[in-house]
Protein backbone atom coordinates (compact mmCIF):
# COMPACT_ATOMS: atom_id res chain seq x y z
CA UNK A 1 0.00 0.00 0.00
CA UNK A 2 1.44 3.31 -0.99
CA UNK A 3 2.03 5.93 1.74
CA UNK A 4 0.30 9.48 2.17
CA UNK A 5 3.70 10.60 1.84
CA UNK A 6 4.20 9.23 -1.85
CA UNK A 7 -0.14 9.57 -2.72
CA UNK A 8 0.92 13.43 -1.86
CA UNK A 9 3.96 13.81 -4.29
CA UNK A 10 6.68 13.21 -2.21
CA UNK A 11 9.17 15.66 -0.38
CA UNK A 12 8.54 18.04 -3.59
CA UNK A 13 5.13 18.30 -2.69
CA UNK A 14 5.45 18.94 0.88
CA UNK A 15 8.17 21.47 0.68
CA UNK A 16 5.63 23.34 -1.19
CA UNK A 17 3.09 23.50 1.11
CA UNK A 18 5.73 24.30 3.62
CA UNK A 19 6.64 26.85 1.46
CA UNK A 20 3.52 28.23 1.09
CA UNK A 21 2.68 27.95 4.93
CA UNK A 22 5.62 30.22 5.90
CA UNK A 23 3.84 32.55 3.13
CA UNK A 24 0.33 32.54 4.47
CA UNK A 25 2.13 33.49 8.48
CA UNK A 26 3.65 36.11 7.21
CA UNK A 27 0.62 37.84 5.95
CA UNK A 28 -1.43 36.88 9.13
CA UNK A 29 -1.20 39.70 11.30
CA UNK A 30 -2.19 37.25 14.46
CA UNK A 31 0.46 34.49 14.00
CA UNK A 32 3.21 36.27 12.52
CA UNK A 33 4.37 37.99 15.86
CA UNK A 34 4.80 34.13 16.92
CA UNK A 35 7.18 33.96 14.98
CA UNK A 36 9.39 37.12 15.46
CA UNK A 37 12.17 35.42 17.09
CA UNK A 38 12.47 32.46 15.01
CA UNK A 39 14.59 31.21 12.87
CA UNK A 40 12.78 30.75 9.82
CA UNK A 41 15.42 28.57 8.09
CA UNK A 42 15.51 26.26 11.11
CA UNK A 43 11.21 26.17 11.13
CA UNK A 44 11.25 25.09 7.43
CA UNK A 45 13.77 22.38 7.45
CA UNK A 46 12.27 20.87 11.03
CA UNK A 47 8.29 21.17 10.53
CA UNK A 48 9.47 19.51 7.07
CA UNK A 49 11.07 16.59 8.35
CA UNK A 50 7.66 16.13 10.78
CA UNK A 51 5.37 16.37 7.76
CA UNK A 52 7.46 13.84 6.07
CA UNK A 53 7.18 11.53 9.51
CA UNK A 54 3.62 12.13 9.99
CA UNK A 55 3.05 11.09 6.51
CA UNK A 56 5.10 7.75 6.40
CA UNK A 57 7.88 9.30 4.26
CA UNK A 58 11.60 8.46 4.60
CA UNK A 59 12.67 10.62 6.98
CA UNK A 60 13.57 11.34 10.91
CA UNK A 61 12.36 14.14 12.88
CA UNK A 62 15.54 15.67 14.55
CA UNK A 63 13.64 18.62 16.05
CA UNK A 64 12.74 19.38 19.53
CA UNK A 65 9.90 18.25 21.21
CA UNK A 66 6.43 20.21 20.72
CA UNK A 67 6.17 20.88 24.18
CA UNK A 68 9.70 22.25 24.14
CA UNK A 69 8.88 24.19 21.42
CA UNK A 70 5.57 25.70 22.21
CA UNK A 71 4.92 25.65 25.76
CA UNK A 72 5.37 28.89 27.41
CA UNK A 73 4.15 30.44 24.00
CA UNK A 74 0.24 30.64 25.33
CA UNK A 75 -1.37 29.73 22.09
CA UNK A 76 -5.12 29.61 22.82
CA UNK A 77 -7.60 27.72 21.08
CA UNK A 78 -8.63 30.26 18.35
CA UNK A 79 -4.36 30.83 17.48
CA UNK A 80 -4.23 27.01 17.32
CA UNK A 81 -7.41 27.15 14.76
CA UNK A 82 -6.14 29.91 13.04
CA UNK A 83 -2.69 28.20 12.42
CA UNK A 84 -5.07 24.81 11.08
CA UNK A 85 -6.25 26.90 8.86
CA UNK A 86 -3.36 29.02 7.45
CA UNK A 87 -1.84 25.35 6.66
CA UNK A 88 -5.11 24.42 5.10
CA UNK A 89 -5.10 27.56 2.68
CA UNK A 90 -1.25 26.10 1.91
CA UNK A 91 -2.51 22.66 0.94
CA UNK A 92 -5.21 24.27 -1.10
CA UNK A 93 -2.56 26.27 -3.07
CA UNK A 94 -0.46 23.72 -3.12
CA UNK A 95 -2.94 21.34 -5.33
CA UNK A 96 -3.55 18.67 -2.41
CA UNK A 97 -6.61 17.27 -2.68
CA UNK A 98 -9.40 17.23 0.29
CA UNK A 99 -9.13 13.79 0.86
CA UNK A 100 -5.41 13.59 1.56
CA UNK A 101 -5.46 17.16 3.55
CA UNK A 102 -7.79 15.93 5.57
CA UNK A 103 -5.10 12.59 6.88
CA UNK A 104 -2.16 14.99 7.10
CA UNK A 105 -4.39 17.74 9.51
CA UNK A 106 -5.80 14.04 11.15
CA UNK A 107 -1.56 13.16 11.78
CA UNK A 108 -0.85 16.47 12.52
CA UNK A 109 -3.54 17.95 15.53
CA UNK A 110 -2.18 14.87 17.44
CA UNK A 111 -0.11 17.10 18.43
CA UNK A 112 -2.81 19.93 19.49
CA UNK A 113 -2.64 18.39 23.49
CA UNK A 114 0.99 18.76 23.55
CA UNK A 115 1.25 22.78 22.78
CA UNK A 116 -2.36 24.41 23.75
CA UNK A 117 -1.75 26.44 27.71
CA UNK A 118 1.86 25.20 28.44
C1 LIG B 1 -0.63 21.46 14.18
C2 LIG B 1 0.01 22.26 14.94
C3 LIG B 1 1.49 22.53 14.95
C4 LIG B 1 2.55 21.72 14.62
C5 LIG B 1 2.51 20.28 14.15
C6 LIG B 1 3.76 22.51 14.83
C7 LIG B 1 5.04 22.04 14.59
C8 LIG B 1 6.19 22.77 14.75
C9 LIG B 1 7.54 22.31 14.48
C10 LIG B 1 7.90 20.91 13.97
C11 LIG B 1 8.38 23.31 14.75
C12 LIG B 1 9.94 23.28 14.62
C13 LIG B 1 10.56 22.78 15.92
C14 LIG B 1 12.06 22.97 16.00
O1 LIG B 1 12.59 23.97 15.49
O2 LIG B 1 12.72 22.11 16.63
C15 LIG B 1 7.58 24.43 15.19
C16 LIG B 1 8.08 25.67 15.55
C17 LIG B 1 7.31 26.75 15.88
N1 LIG B 1 5.95 26.79 16.03
FE1 LIG B 1 4.69 25.28 15.72
N2 LIG B 1 3.42 23.75 15.27
C18 LIG B 1 2.05 23.81 15.35
C19 LIG B 1 1.28 24.87 15.76
C20 LIG B 1 1.77 26.10 16.12
C21 LIG B 1 0.97 27.22 16.55
C22 LIG B 1 -0.56 27.19 16.72
C23 LIG B 1 1.82 28.26 16.79
C24 LIG B 1 1.52 29.66 17.23
C25 LIG B 1 0.38 30.26 17.02
C26 LIG B 1 3.16 27.79 16.51
C27 LIG B 1 4.30 28.53 16.61
C28 LIG B 1 5.58 28.06 16.38
C29 LIG B 1 6.77 28.91 16.47
C30 LIG B 1 6.82 30.40 16.83
C31 LIG B 1 7.86 28.08 16.15
C32 LIG B 1 9.35 28.49 16.09
C33 LIG B 1 9.96 28.30 17.44
C34 LIG B 1 11.38 28.84 17.52
O3 LIG B 1 11.80 29.63 16.68
O4 LIG B 1 12.11 28.44 18.46
N3 LIG B 1 3.09 26.47 16.13
N4 LIG B 1 6.26 24.07 15.18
Amino acid sequence: STTLYEQLGGQAKINEIVENFVYEIEYNDTILPYFADSDIERFVAKFSEQLCVFSGGPCEYSGDTMEQVHGGMNITEAHFNLTVDLFINAMNKANVPHRLQNQLINRMTHTRAQMLYL
